[in-house]
C-alpha cells in the first residue's frame, strides 16, 4: 500500500502542494480529480521522484521512501507515466519498452508475454519507431513501458488525454484487468470525469494543492464528486 502523509511542495517561493495525505492500496483504483492547475501532476511527481518533496513523508509497504530519486523510486516498486507519454520518438517500440529495463536487477530484463497480451498491438508494432505511432499507441507503449517494471504502485497522469474513444475503452480495460489481478496500486490522475468516476474504487479531490475530499465509492455519490472538482 501506498501512504502520503501531509505532503508539501513547493515550485521556488511558489507552494503548490499544502499537505496532502491519501493511500493507494492494491488491487485498487485511486482517481486524483480536480480542474487544471491544482497540483494533480505535482503530486504524481512527487511520489515518482520526479520533483523534490518539501515536507510530509511517503510510505510503501510500510516502507518509508525517503526523497526518492526517480531512479529510487522505479527500484522501490513506483511506476510512473507521465502526461504527454514521453515515448522516445527514434527507438522502437521494443527498445522503448526495455528502457524498462534500467531498475530491474540482472536477471528480471525480460519482456513479460502478459505485456503483449494486454497490448496486442504493441506485438504487431514492435520494430516500428515509437514517433510513428498514434497518440493512443504511445499511451499505450508508455503505460507497458512502465509495467515492465514489475510495479507496486501504477501512476498514470492523464492517460485519455488527446486518445480517440475506442483507445480510451481499451486503456479502461487494462486498468480494470490490472486492478482484478490484485497486486498493483493504480493512482489515477484524470480529468475525463466519467472515465475515472467509471473505474475508480476511491476519489481524493484537490483544490489548490488541498485534499477537498477523499472518500471510497460508496461514500460518494456522482453529483457530490461532480461538484468538488469542478470548483
Ligand atoms: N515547473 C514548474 N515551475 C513553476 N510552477 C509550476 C511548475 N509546474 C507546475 N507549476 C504550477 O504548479 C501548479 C500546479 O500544477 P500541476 O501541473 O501540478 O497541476 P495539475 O492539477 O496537474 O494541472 P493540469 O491538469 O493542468 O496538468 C500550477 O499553478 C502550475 O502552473
Amino acid at each position: 500500500m501506498l501512504e502520503i502523509a501531509d505532503l508539501t511542495l513547493k515550485y521556488g517561493q511558489s507552494q503548490i502542494l499544502n499537505g496532502i495525505s491519501m493511500t493507494a492500496k492494491p488491487g485498487q483504483v485511486t482517481a486524483v480529480m480536480g480542474t487544471n492547475g491544482v497540483g494533480k501532476t505535482s503530486l504524481l511527481k512527487a511520489i515518482a521522484g520526479r520533483h523534490p518533496y518539501s515536507g510530509g513523508t511517503i510510505t510503501l509497504d510500510g516502507k518509508p521512501l525517503d526523497h526518492p530519486t526517480a531512479f529510487q523510486a522505479a527500484r522501490a516498486g513506483i511506476a510512473y507515466v507521465p502526461q504527454g507519454r514521453e515515448v522516445f520518438p527514434l527507438l522502437t517500440v521494443t527498445e522503448n519498452l526495455t528502457t524498462g529495463f534500467a531498475c530491474l536487477p540482472r536477471g528480471g530484463k525480460v519482456i513479460p508475454p502478459r505485456i503483449y497480451e494486454l497490448f496486442p498491438v504493441l506485438a504487431e508494432m514492435k520494430d516500428r519507431r515509437g514517433g510513428d505511432l498514434s497518440g493512443g499507441q504511445q499511451q499505450q507503449l508508455a503505460i507497458a513501458r512502465a509495467l515492465i517494471t514489475r510495479p507496486r504502485v501504477l501512476l498514470l497522469d492523464e492517460p485519455t488525454e488527446g486518445i480517440q474513444p475506442n483507445i480510451i475503452k481499451q486503456i479502461g480495460r487494462v486498468i480494470e484487468a490490472l486492478r482484478g489481478e490484485g497486486e498493483i496500486a493504480i493512482v489515477l490522475v484524470e480529468q475525463y470525469f466519467d472515465f475515472a468516476y467509471n473505474l475508480a474504487d476511491e476519489f481524493v479531490a484537490l483544490n489548490r494543492g488541498s485534499v477537498v475530499l477523499r472518500d471510497p465509492k460508496a461514500k460518494v455519490d456522482r453529483a457530490t464528486l461532480l461538484s468538488r472538482v469542478s470548483i
